[in-house]
């Protein structure tokens, strides 16, 4: 499996709660890759937690610190990105992104809402109805994530080994799609001399 990755990228992206640290760190063991989380690597350079982050300098500032970390990543290789919920939002963020391979963990709203009832690190669910807001929140996202190279469902019998398995099992057939296809010229016989 390394052989056929190449030392391309992986950039695990989803809702809050799928799982993206969880599942990136275990396969960043099983592929020999350096693991980073950009909300890690975000809080690190900011002095901040991610709570204080929006609260003191506002969601905006948050996705541009975000964008400019998740750059500086593309200059690497051999890395497991777990990247934060709101990732797709940012336009250019695609273009980083696909420097690798995009992993969509796709988990339903009731499941994330069990995970992270009791958690309050996500400023986004910071609200009377975290459920509907988690509802919400994927509705609007879900054609976004959509775009990922592979999307892993997963429900809630899926231990985090399991979903590296379930990741593991998609690589190969992704990789054959992604792989680059000579540019089609429409060149007329008749031009080359
Ligand atoms: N497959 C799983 N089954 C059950 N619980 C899980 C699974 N994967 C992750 N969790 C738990 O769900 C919670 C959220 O996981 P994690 O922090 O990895 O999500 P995340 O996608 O990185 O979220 P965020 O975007 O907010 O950083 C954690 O408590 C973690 O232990
Ligand atoms: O879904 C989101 O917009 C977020 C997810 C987290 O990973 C953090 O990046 C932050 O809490 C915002
Ligand atoms: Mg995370």
């Amino acid at each position: 499996m390394n052989d056929l990755l190449r030392g391309i990228n992986l950039y695990l992206i989803g809702m809050m709660g799928a799982g993206k640290t969880t599942v990136g760190k275990l396969l960043a063991k099983e592929f020999n890759y350096r693991f980073i989380d950009t909300d890690e690597v975000i809080t690190q350079v900011a002095g901040q937690s991610i709570n204080q982050i929006f609260a003191e300098q506002g969601e905006e500032a948050f996705r541009t610190l975000e964008s400019q970390v998740l750059s500086g990543l593309c200059a690497h290789q051999r890395l497991v990105v777990a990247t934060g919920g709101g990732i797709i939002l940012q336009r250019a963020n695609w273009g980083y992104l696909r420097h690798g391979l995009i992993v969509w963990l796709d988990v339903s709203p009731e499941d994330l809402y069990q995970r992270l009832k009791e958690d309050t690190t996500r400023p986004l669910l910071q609200h009377d109805n975290p459920l509907g807001r988690l509802q919400e929140l994927l509705e609007q996202r879900s054609s976004l994530y959509a775009e990922a190279d592979v999307k892993v469902t997963i429900t809630p019998h899926d231990t985090p080994e399991q979903v590296v398995d379930h990741i593991l099992e998609k690589i190969p057939t992704a990789l054959k799609t992604e792989s680059p296809k000579p540019p089609q010229y429409n060149l007329n016989p008749n031009d080359l001399s």
